[in-house]
């Protein structure tokens, strides 16, 4: 039987939803005729003996335009590996890939297939306190090019909007863990929706269905199935498990198991070629759970499964639908009168891009309360709760080591509390690989803005707690004192924020970016010079860590600020005779300078603007690292 898809389209129509008509010009596809494959091999290191694994062998198909294939098999089968492959993305970690990927019969570049394509990924990286339309909107911004007007990215996004169902939900946040948005068959749709904004001409999807109930399934396959149709795009999905009705939205199939091909050809063409190599369909079976049972060799009790996939594969490799396929590739070549090679999307300027992410962060950053509401409560908590126990300490010696105890509280257990910044910088991250996996972002725009986005927050922060706990403990009360505790405790604040960045840059992982924050932040209290002052400090922690610690500066900064002027009163013993805890020339008068407190500590004063610009390059150096590690984990 010669390879068949595009004339059949297996075009049985599905479950009659209500799709809404689409304006949507721009999406037609009239340059890709078809998108091939030949002879794909995806090789990895085991991860157990190190040996190479093959994880995709000698993989081919062909896709036309207004297609859609499902890449379906058991678990472990290869169905990221292979769209991975074809998307031009890292197959899997540490692999090696060989075989030619064809757009209309060309082989591709990586550049190509960006600008052809829009990958969207199992896991959705949306920002769930964004309306749909906000989150449509920010897509366009940052993918369509400035010579596009305002009025046509909001026919776009209108025009998307509608196509997916979404016009009544337009409004509504997508969801946070505190407030709930959309369904999950909606998010699925949003999510693919704003990769059409970029008019691809090839969408992968990563499993769509996962997650959804079957209803969901149908309903989500039927909205792709539909635009995809109408607008003549070629449509890769993986798929796990799909109903019957899911599975008859599909065109053509893509049947793996451990990395090799089982079918690929129409649906509509399975049973009969599974039928005619010896695996006849039972009546009344759903016909993709049939083919997973078959090769779904996790089930194998007795070496039948094993065997009967070998044989399944082997039956397929000489098979005439295989070798007419492999016809219909080299033949794609010629079939097709368009060329993409020079095929190029125009982007935004490079200015756009950190200014959209800007206002995208801006608005996060006050409407979710996981951002900054929930640390803007915990520090006022935190400020009442310092005020009110280090109440109204006078200028005598009993208060001075509250005093200290004070400023270390300050410094050192307000960015300890940075790490509630730990799961909206996370989201932010997810959304960021995604954006830029599909070559919308770069890091240094990432970095940038979060960074500036941080700083009014922070400061409002700073200045909150200050206002509050400064006063009621009776620090030196003079505004520029005050204006310098305030700054400190932002420089503080910060450099914590800026350590949670670096850290979840490396570690993406919310209990491990979350512990290792912890770990860093407690040594840095360990070795700021409060528990075990500088002069005593063993040399290790001094040499290594003291003088890259930003909590010793602040520490430095707000007991300078606080001692290098004024004097305290020494405790009166029995007899009228001064003891006096700190030595000083002022003893024999029942006194002694702050400036005697500080000396216990081997803080000099004077050195506060160096202080300051050391501080300010950790957070540079925080900020640096963590773009380099972005950058780095490409
Ligand atoms: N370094 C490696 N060493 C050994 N096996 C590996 C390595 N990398 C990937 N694999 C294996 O390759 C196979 C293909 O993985 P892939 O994620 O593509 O499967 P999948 O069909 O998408 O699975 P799922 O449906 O569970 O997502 C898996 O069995 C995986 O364990």
């Amino acid at each position: 039987m010669p390879y068949a898809t595009s004339d059949t389209h297996g075009r049985d129509e599905g479950p009659d939803l209500e799709m809404n008509p689409v304006r949507s010009a721009h999406l037609a596809n009239d340059i890709v005729d078809t998108f091939s494959w030949a002879n794909l091999n995806v090789v990895v290191k085991d991860r157990k003996t190190s040996a190479p694994k093959s994880i995709l062998s000698d993989s081919w198909g062909l896709v036309r335009a207004g297609e859609m294939l499902a890449i379906m098999g058991p678990s472990g089968s290869g169905k990221t590996t292979l769209l991975n492959a074809l998307a031009h993305r890292v197959a899997a970690a540490g692999a090696t890939t060989t075989g030619d990927i064809l757009v209309n019969g060309q082989k591709t570049s990586l550049q190509n297939i960006q600008d052809l394509s829009s990958y969207v990924e199992q896991e959705d990286a949306l920002i769930g306190s964004l309306t749909v339309r906000e989150t449509m909107m920010f897509a366009a911004r940052l993918a369509l090019p400035s010579n596009i007007s305002k009025r046509e990215a909001f026919e776009r996004v209108d025009d998307l909007i509608a196509s997916f169902g979404l016009q009544s939900q337009a409004h509504t946040i997508v969801g946070t863990p505190i407030k709930k948005g959309l369904s999950g068959g909606q998010k699925k749709r949003l999510g693919i929706a704003s990769r059409l904004v970029t008019n691809p001409k090839i969408l992968f999807l990563d499993e769509p269905t996962s997650g959804l109930d079957s209803a969901l399934s149908l309903e989500v396959c039927s909205y792709i199935k539909d635009i995809g149709r109408r607008h003549n795009l070629v449509v890769v999905a993986s798929i796990h498990q799909p109903s019957s009705a899911t599975f008859q939205q599909f065109d053509s199939l893509c049947l793996m198991s451990g990395g090799r091909t089982c079918y690929f050809g129409p649906v509509s063409a399975a049973t009969r070629y599974f039928g005619r190599i010896g695996y006849p369909i039972p009546p009344e079976t759903n016909s993709a759970e049939f083919f997973l049972d078959l090769i779904n060799t996790d089930l194998d009790k007795n070496g039948e499964i094993v065997r009967r996939t070998d044989d399944i594969c082997q039956s397929w490799n000489v098979a005439e639908e295989r070798s007419c396929l492999s016809q219909a590739i080299q033949k794609s070549n010629e079939a097709s009168a368009h060329s993409t090679s020079r095929y190029k999307v125009a982007r935004p300027s490079s200015w756009k891009v950190p200014l959209t992410m800007l206002h995208r962060s801006w608005i996060k950053s006050y409407r979710d309360i996981m951002a900054y509401g929930i640390r803007i409560a915990m520090y006022l908590g935190l400020a009442i709760l310092m005020g009110t126990v280090f109440l109204r300490f006078k200028t005598e010696q009993r208060y001075v080591q509250p005093y200290i105890n004070a400023i270390f509280f300050g410094g050192a257990f307000m960015s300890f509390m940075a790490v509630a910044y730990v799961p909206a910088f996370l989201e932010d991250l997810g959304t960021f690989k995604q954006e830029r996996a599909n070559g919308l972002v770069g890091p240094l725009s990432f970095i940038a803005s979060n960074f500036v986005i941080g700083l009014p927050f922070l400061f409002g922060i700073a200045l909150l707690f200050s206002v509050v706990a400064y006063w009621l403990t009776n620090f030196r009360a003079d505004a520029s004192t005050f204006f310098m505790w305030v700054l400190w405790l932002f420089l503080d604040l910060v450099a914590a924020e800026s350590l949670v960045v670096l850290v979840s840059s490396i570690f993406d992982v919310f209990v491990v970016a979350l512990a290792i924050t912890a770990f860093a932040n407690g040594l840095w209290m360990c070795v700021d010079g409060f528990l075990v002052p500088m002069n005593i400090l063993n040399v290790f922690w001094k040499y290594v860590f003291h003088y890259i610690d930003y909590q010793a500066y602040v520490f430095q900064g707000m007991m300078v600020n606080q001692f290098q002027h004024g004097e305290y009163g020494c405790d009166e013993g029995s007899g009228g005779q001064y003891q006096c805890s700190y030595p000083s020339d002022l003893n024999s008068e029942g006194k002694f300078r702050g400036t005697d407190v500080l000396r216990q500590f081997s803080i000099s004063t004077g050195l506060e603007g160096t202080w300051v610009g050391i501080t300010i390059g950790i957070i540079a150096g925080y900020r640096i690292l963590a773009y380099l590690a972005l950058v780095l984990r490409k």
